[in-house]
């Protein structure tokens, strides 16, 4: 009875979508979104996730780069590069894939990547923007939990949504998200206590934890909407597979709708990304 909100299926038709905008775009502006993806180091899960990005920005229209570096690189190295993109213009969007080699550091190449181009909604100044309610590019992950959000259950307003885990990538800025909806929302950490009952007050749960299967039936209220970030790889029979932070067979069974792993968030975080190019194109050519 559970229902499956299906991240494969509405990404698809967002891509479709942004595809006849940027035709549109390209039509009025003569300018081809360009996005730039930076890899550093050889992390064989990041090596997945820039070849979807670098596929789903052909299908949408977009030129798109990819820039390896190797798992030793230095700073002033990646500085150079982000700096260079920086001020191409034919690159509107640029990605530096996290997380980055212990050796870089993480702010500091936030900060360099130019506002404007920050297409992962990462930059102060959009998270800024994003905690104010008036952010242009959005961290992608959130924004597309939203748009699943919203196509389950239509307006927000006023529903208990409860997010675990509080990273700048996903838990911030989906709690920004859901509280700019009008819900009501908790946050809750490693330090949390008594996490179990908190969860059980959700009308929403979103789980970004990174711990696979944490969430359990008897977490969950009857007829939550439930949407599971995580992506862990476990082995299981000698195979590999992939699972969330949500266990989906014991949530199914209570849950009013739940996404799937995968299929669901990890689709249309990358549907997202291709979103917020199209966005900094249209800022960055009407200036
Ligand atoms: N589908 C997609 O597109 C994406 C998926 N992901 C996946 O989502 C998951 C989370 O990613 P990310 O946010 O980057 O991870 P982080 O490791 O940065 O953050 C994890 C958060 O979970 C909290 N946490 C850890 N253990 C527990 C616990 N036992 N109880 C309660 N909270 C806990 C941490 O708390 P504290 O702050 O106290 O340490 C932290 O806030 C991962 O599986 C990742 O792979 C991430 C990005 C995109
Ligand atoms: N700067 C930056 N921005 C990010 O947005 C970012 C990042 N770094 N680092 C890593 C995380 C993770 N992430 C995913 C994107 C797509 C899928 C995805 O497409 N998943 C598919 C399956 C992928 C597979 O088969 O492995 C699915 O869930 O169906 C997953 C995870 C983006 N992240």
């Amino acid at each position: 009875m559970t229902r499956l909100i299906d991240g494969k299926k509405i990404s698809a038709s967002e891509v479709e979508q942004l595809a006849v905008d940027t035709r549109q775009f390209i039509a009025e502006s003569s300018v081809t979104p360009g996005l730039a993806v930076v890899l550093v180091g050889d992390d064989p899960a990041s090596q997945v996730y820039v070849r979807n990005k670098v596929k789903q920005a052909t299908a949408a229209g977009f030129n798109s780069t990819e820039h390896r570096l190797p798992e030793e690189t230095g700073q002033a190295q990646l500085n150079a590069l982000v700096e260079q993109l920086n001020s191409d213009p034919s690159v509107h969007g640029i990605l530096v894939q996290l997380p980055l080699p212990a050796q870089l550091s993480e702010p500091e190449i936030i900060r360099l990547i130019a506002p404007e181009k920050d297409v992962d909604g990462f930059h102060p100044q959009n998270v800024g923007a994003l905690a104010a309610g008036n952010a242009e590019l959005i961290p992608c992950t959130p924004m597309g939990c939203m748009i699943m959000l919203r196509q389950t259950l239509g307006d927000l307003s006023g529903k208990h949504a409860v997010v675990v885990g509080r990273s700048n990538i996903v838990g911030k800025p989906m709690a920004a998200l859901l509280l700019q909806a009008n819900c009501t929302v908790t946050i809750v950490h490693s330090r949390s206590q008594d996490i179990e009952a908190i969860c059980r007050q959700a009308d929403i749960l979103v789980a970004a934890v990174g711990r696979p299967e944490m969430i359990r039936g008897s977490w969950v209220k009857p007829g939550a909407t439930v949407i599971d970030v995580g992506i862990n790889a476990v082995e299981s029979g000698g195979r590999r597979r992939l699972v969330g932070d949500v266990a989906f067979n014991e949530v199914s069974e209570v849950a009013g709708a739940i996404t799937p792993v995968p299929g669901g968030v990890g689709p249309m975080t990358i549907a997202c990304l291709m979103k917020n190019t199209l966005t900094a194109a249209r800022q960055q050519i009407s200036v």
